[in-house]
């Protein structure tokens, strides 16, 4: 099971096969039960190699913040994945560019708008967003799924671009959704090492194979129209003089006029990233919290009691009202640790040969922070599988000094999401007005199977119904009086 490389051995993991390595252990669904089962059978750091290629797999809060985090330096490079390449991602999208000047730029323009100071200017756009939901639900509850969708897409559009988006239909969701769904797709575990273009262009027509090539075309242009589209209209708002504040209309007008065409490629490339990385994120932890609530009514419960006693009837929770519904808060933070919409982060690579415990780390191997395996580890977060937001309330105060869920649910290192704090205010503001208004009760058709979320980079609870219904007459007046603009 071990192979020596430079006197060292390398971490413990299933054993290789010649030439395919360990291509056959390689979970096809559920990745994160795959890699938490190996933790149980190799120890927290495992290795395996694909085609020759290494991999890391780090699987305890320890081990993955003493490499990813305090190693940064070494551990900050991203791996090529070989459909996202193809795609054209690898050009201008900074969560798949190696570690670089281009990438460190892109992280400092980012940070202007989504860093934890720039916070506020956001939160107008996360009220107006979560207002358009309540409305949608007192209207339509049973579409909920789709309601969530067209509040995230609503929030991000406004934040970066000030466009307002007004259905599902929108040529701007749409083309962001199709080419979310393509990333989810091609940066899954099953894509990480497995070039499968050229294998389909071999297959005849009816096996896929030609279409295939013609999807990739379609594929290029739905990222090309996401990454251009948009920010030409904003830039032409700009030159007019009536371009709504956003963050691409903010950081076009701070451009002198001696800048060139990098710094605003790097504007247009981050406005469309941000697209990307907030979407579908925000919409799977959205649509996780309802689910939670279905199986844990008693935390619902506790959330109502709180927001109650503090806000009232009268009015809706606020931002400012958080230090105070300390309950709302550990239901976010349990969301984000029950099941982590980004259940094994994204890869690193490491960029030197490095010796950790005693193994050799060899250069070039990806390096995967096991998120889900990190936040479902008993002796951290006993009774993992139970969705339990009290673990973060110590003597009657919020308390995750010890376990907070988002060191681990946004990724590590220099790489950490970008979009961390931004993600948070989103989430938070949506289950505190969410649970301010709303009862959430199991539909007729019962529960969802809780074990079948979908696979892959990004992962979603399965479908499932469910009835939702405004808590009292005064909420059902509030929420019409946010449709009329009249609070
Ligand atoms: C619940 C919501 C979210 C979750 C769970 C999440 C999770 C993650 C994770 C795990 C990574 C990989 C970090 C790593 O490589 O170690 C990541 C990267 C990234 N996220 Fe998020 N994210 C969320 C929301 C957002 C939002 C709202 C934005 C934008 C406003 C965003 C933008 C990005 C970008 C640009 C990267 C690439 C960073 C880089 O490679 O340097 N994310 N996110």
């Amino acid at each position: 099971m071990f192979t020596r490389r430079g006197g060292l051995p390398l971490p413990p993991g299933p054993r290789p096969l010649p030439f395919l390595g360990n291509v056959l252990d390689m979970p096809r669904k559920h990745e994160w039960k795959t890699f938490t089962r190996w933790r149980e059978v190799y120890g927290d750091v495992t290795y395996v190699t694909i085609f020759g290629r290494p991999m890391v797999f780090l699987s305890s809060a320890e081990a993955a913040s003493d490499l990813l985090d305090k190693r940064s330096a070494r551990y900050s490079d991203r791996p090529s994945f070989p459909l996202t390449d193809l795609i054209g991602h690898n050009e201008f999208n900074f969560g798949f560019m190696p570690y670089g000047k281009r990438w460190q730029a892109s992280r400092r323009l980012f940070a202007r708008r989504f860093g934890k100071n720039a916070l506020p200017e956001s939160h107008d756009a996360h009220r107006a967003a979560v207002g358009v939901l309540l409305s949608n639900l007192l209207d339509k509850p049973d579409e909920f799924p789709s309601h969530l969708r067209l509040h995230s897409g609503q929030l991000i559009m406004d934040v970066v671009y000030g466009i307002t988006v007004k259905n599902r239909q929108d040529k701007w969701v749409q083309t962001a959704e199709d080419v979310m769904e393509t990333i989810a797709m091609a940066v899954s575990p099953v894509m990480w090492v497995v070039n499968p273009v050229p294998l389909l262009q071999l297959l005849p027509r009816w096996l896929g194979g030609k279409n295939f090539a013609e999807q990739l075309g379609r594929w290029r242009s739905d990222v090309h129209k996401l990454q251009h589209v948009p920010f030409e209209s904003v830039k032409a708002s700009v030159a007019h003089g009536d371009a709504r504040p956003s963050f691409t209309s903010t950081m076009l007008q701070d451009l002198g006029s001696d800048s060139g065409d990098e710094q605003e490629s790097l504007i247009r490339d981050c406005a469309a990233i941000a697209y990307g990385g907030a979407s579908d994120t925000t919409v799977s932890s959205a649509t996780i919290f309802i689910l939670a609530m279905l199986i844990n009514r008693g935390a619902q419960q506790a959330a109502q009691d709180e927001i109650d006693r503090l806000v009232g009837p009268h009015r809706l929770p606020d931002f400012s009202d958080r230090a105070q519904l300390p309950y709302v808060t550990a239901i976010m933070k349990e969301v984000l640790r029950w099941h982590p919409p980004a259940p094994q982060g994204i890869p690193h690579l490491v960029a030197d040969d490095d010796v950790y415990r005693g193994y050799c780390i060899p250069a070039g191997s990806m390096v995967v922070g096991c998120v889900w395996s990190i936040l479902h580890d008993p002796a951290v977060y006993p009774n993992p599988s139970a969705f339990m937001p009290e673990r973060y309330i110590v003597d009657g105060h919020l308390d995750f000094s010890a376990n907070d869920p988002s060191r681990y649910a946004f990724g590590f290192g220099r790489r950490i999401c970008p979009g961390k704090d931004f993600a948070e205010d989103a989430l938070w503001l949506l289950i505190a007005r969410l649970l301010a208004v709303y009862h959430f009760e199991t539909a007729e058709a019962g529960v969802p199977d809780v074990s079948e979320f979908s696979s892959g980079a990004l992962s979603h609870p399965p479908p499932f119904s469910c009835s939702i219904k405004p808590r009292s007459e005064s909420y059902v007046k509030l929420v019409l009086a946010l449709e009329t603009g009249d609070t």
